[in-house]
């Protein structure tokens, strides 16, 4: 088992104090779900546990390796982001080799999701199909741990359904920090709920505590 030790994690920008003092840990087999309200912080979370932001303070640890940098985020850490990162122009099939570790290239070119569009490029997909690949490149890629920045975004319920049983499945190797507005989406395949609230990271048992820290409507 493999872990990541997210500790001391403190951010402003300017005056605003968005990030106060995060705590979290993740470990391979599990999933942590994040959820929060716009603003909250959870994608510069996200951006300073994958090192393309620098906390005020901050303590990340892969076993007993302090992460500094990006290049010690290699093959440890991968994040998919909420804007499209692809290369537009570049075969789907070439992305697959590019992305996925060798193990996963011949599973990930026989996925349903991914198989019908291996000759086509980025470019000529729809919103949701690229998602669904940018999703799915960062989750077979050779990172034990994988951060998914609202991977349902855009997708059909059906699509939803199907990303969700790949993510289950890859579990079993790995860890997943996932946050998305689709808060029953991410319920379902979370071992721990977690709310970003006022710079801090609650963990949450149940439905009431997400109305009680006015994160869902209390008529839900
Ligand atoms: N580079 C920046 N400079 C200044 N303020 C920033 C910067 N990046 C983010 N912020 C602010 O930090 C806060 C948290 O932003 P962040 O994108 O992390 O929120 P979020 O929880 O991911 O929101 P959403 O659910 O809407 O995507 C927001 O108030 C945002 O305006």
């Amino acid at each position: 088992m493999s872990i990541l030790h997210i500790d001391s994690i403190i951010k402003s920008f300017g005056e605003k104090d968005i990030l106060k003092d995060i705590y979290l840990r993740s470990e391979t087999g599990k999933v942590s779900g994040i959820l929060g309200r716009n603003g909250s912080g959870k994608s510069t979370l996200f951006q300073i546990i994958f090192g393309t932001l620098k906390g005020n303070t901050q303590y990340i640890k892969f076993n007993n390796t302090i992460l500094q940098n990006q290049y010690d985020r290699k093959n440890r850490v991968a994040y998919l982001p909420q804007s499209s990162f692809l290369p537009k122009n570049v075969k789907i099939k070439n992305l697959v080799s590019l992305f996925c570790s060798e193990d996963n290239i011949d599973q990930v070119s026989n996925l349903r999701l991914i198989q019908p569009f291996l000759n086509d490029t980025a470019k000529t997909l729809s919103g949701g199909e690229l998602r669904v690949l940018e999703a799915i490149l960062i989750i077979y890629s050779k990172a034990e741990f994988i951060l998914l920045d609202e991977p349902f975004h855009s997708l059909s319920p059906k699509i939803v359904t199907e990303l969700k049983i790949i993510i289950k499945q890859q579990t079993e190797s790995k860890g997943f920090i996932i946050s998305d507005h689709q808060y029953h989406d991410v319920l379902a395949i979370s071992d721990d709920i977690f709310l970003l609230s006022d710079g801090h990271l609650k963990l949450i048992k149940d439905l009431d505590e997400l109305k009680r820290f006015n994160y869902l409507p209390k008529n839900i």
